[in-house]
């Protein structure tokens, strides 16, 4: 596989199973493949008949014949090498039931898996640097993570690859086949023999999933006898988006990644984005599968944002101005859409699209040709939409610009307000120390209080309702301060000046004076704005800040907004 070489902390690549025997056997002679890896570059996937090929491109593809050892060599060493130099990783296997990931991760007793070459290296480097390894084992399932090893001490010493793969394949697979839908991990630590750590390396199988539940397609899965039940297609799915969001958001640059929207994101937080590498492989069925297109329509959308963020640091567009104001308020943008990329819900519209046509009984030829076209149409829709929405940010970001001391101090909460991005449990790409969630707090998960983060998030950062109460505070004291003033007395009515500052915040809001200011009174109030004007920007400021934060609160916030 040659691929592309860009210099990425996050890789997406493909692999294309192998055919099983009965597979083979059953291919009729001089049939075209379904799926194949383009010749040229070796970093496209094409599916389907030739006249009718859709095609998708990813950062590098491994055909049929390429066995484990070609993907160790070129995407797993290097992070090994990188564990050495302090450098966190994760290696995320994911695809549909029956795409070999199981295969890839594990291996078999003649053919090692990549988790065991990866082993065999960390082992012996860690004996010549004197460095101390130890191992959790970890399955997610329905978003609990539980601890498969030991669910005391979490981390089990191994010392060689005979221990390992006891405790591994032998204590580990006694669990695990309890467990047939779920996400098993293998967290190694690398740590410094006074035993502080030093950096992680994350394996994750992701579990075999069904996007598409029409028993319309006569596709892989039905050589499966048993048919996922709904709530586990449900949960599956659910954490298929929300790593793809993680990974989409960390391709994209966003200062707010959505770790803690699941589990296993949030256990993989300190190992996937910011500093750390991460490696993407989507597993393919080597028979017609739609949840193999699926996958790969998604994933290569996520390798084009990452992609053209490279392109664009490439081109110093990042460095405009332009580009920072319309980063700046996309941030903000996300925010506003509840911590989730906007470009993101393009894919949700694709499968949407992609399911009508099957309910509709359209042929599996023409859906495909409609997956490659409607891609671009959604890819760049998104784009618009998610600029239109940085636009409208912009805007608002733009009514409140400094005239005045007192917008100048509703500006600067306006943006204490809605700096949201760390107390709402995102955690900025480039700093996952802040808040590293390890596998040990991820065990302490199970209990599913939600709660937690809530608290969590309260023990980090004041509560909205203090920031709004600061906000008031700060706009009393300088309303008191410009009243104090000789000019500022001439403008207004004494006595609703005084009683300015006593009245309470809610109702501040909404106070304006009645009696009009005397026509010379603007060369006296200070920088030629009269106490109405000031007061009517402090208002449709305050009006507009109550709003969006009305609008996109939580319960929880709701609640603690209570005036005391
Ligand atoms: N490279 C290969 N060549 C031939 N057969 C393979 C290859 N990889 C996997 N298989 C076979 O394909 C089938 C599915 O493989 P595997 O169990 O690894 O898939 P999976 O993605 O882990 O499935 P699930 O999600 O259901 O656990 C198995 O029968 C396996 O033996």
């Amino acid at each position: 596989m040659a691929g592309n070489n860009r210099s990425s902390k996050l890789r997406i690549v493909g692999k294309i199973r192998g055919y099983t025997e009965k597979e083979f056997e059953a291919l009729d002679s001089g049939s075209e493949p379904w799926i194949t890896v383009e010749n040229g570059d070796r970093s496209t996937v094409c599916f389907g008949a030739p006249s009718s090929r859709c095609k998708y491109e990813l950062d590098g593809v491994y055909g049929q014949h390429e066995g484990t050892d070609a993907i160790y060599c070129r995407d797993v060493k290097p992070l090994v090498s990188g564990a050495f130099e302090g450098q966190s990783s994760s290696f995320i296997a994911l695809g549909a039931r029956g795409s070999g990931k199981t295969n890839i991760m594990q291996g078999t007793k003649e053919k090692p898996g990549l988790v065991v070459l990866a082993m065999m290296e960390i082992l012996e480097k860690a004996t010549e640097v004197k460095k101390l390894v130890s191992i959790s084992v970890y399955e997610v399932v329905q978003n609990h993570a539980y601890d498969v090893l030991d669910s005391e001490h979490h981390e089990v010493p191994v010392r060689s690859i005979t221990e390992f793969c006891n405790v591994y394949f032998i204590q580990g697979r006694k669990l695990s086949k309890s467990q047939p839908l779920s996400h098993k991990g293998l967290m190694v630590n690398i740590s410094s023999e006074d035993g502080s750590l030093e950096s992680k390396i994350n394996f994750v199988e992701f579990s075999g999933f069904e996007l598409y539940d029409d028993p319309y397609y006569d596709d892989a899965r039905r050589s499966l006898k048993n048919g996922m039940a709904s709530a586990d297609r449900t949960w599956i799915n659910k954490s298929l988006y929300a790593l793809l969001n993680v990974i989409a958001a960390i391709g994209a640059d966003e200062i707010h990644v959505p770790y803690r929207e699941n589990k296993l994101t949030r256990i993989l937080q300190d190992s996937l984005g910011g500093s750390s590498h991460g490696v993407l492989l989507a597993c393919a069925n080597p028979l017609f599968c739609q949840d193999t297109v699926g996958l790969f329509s998604i994933v290569s959308r996520s390798f084009r944002i990452n992609k053209k963020v490279l392109i664009d640091t490439t081109n110093t567009i990042r460095s405009s101005a332009k580009w920072k104001a319309l980063s700046a308020s996309r941030n903000r943008a996300v925010i506003k859409i509840n911590g989730r990329p906007g470009f993101f819900s393009a894919g949700r519209k694709l499968f949407a699209e992609e399911r009508n046509c099957s309910k509709q009984g359209i042929p599996q030829k023409k859906i495909t040709s409609d997956i490659s076209s409607s891609q671009h149409l959604t890819d760049d829709s998104c784009l618009e939409r998610s600029e239109s929405e940085s636009m409208t940010v912009l805007l608002q970001d733009s009514s409140c610009s400094p005239k005045s001391r007192l917008d100048q101090t509703s500006q600067a909460s306006f943006h204490c307000l809605y700096d949201v991005s760390s107390s709402n449990g995102g955690v900025a790409a480039g700093s996952n120390a802040e808040d590293p969630v390890d596998f040990v707090s991820a065990s302490k998960m199970e209990n599913n209080d939600d709660n937690a983060d809530i608290r969590k998030q309260d023990d980090r950062s004041p509560p909205l309702s203090q920031r709004i109460r600061e906000v008031c505070d700060s706009l009393k004291t300088t309303l008191c301060a410009s009243a104090s003033t000789p000019a500022s007395t001439m403008s207004m009515n004494h006595h609703r000046a005084h009683d300015v500052s006593a009245v309470p915040y809610h109702v501040l809001q909404f106070m304006e004076p009645k009696t009009p200011c005397p026509e010379n009174c603007s060369g006296m109030s200070g920088g030629g704005t009269t106490f109405r004007e000031r007061s009517t920007g402090v208002k449709n400021t305050l009006v507009r800040q109550y709003l969006e934060f009305l609008n996109s609160a939580t319960k929880e916030e709701l609640k603690s907004l209570k005036v005391s």
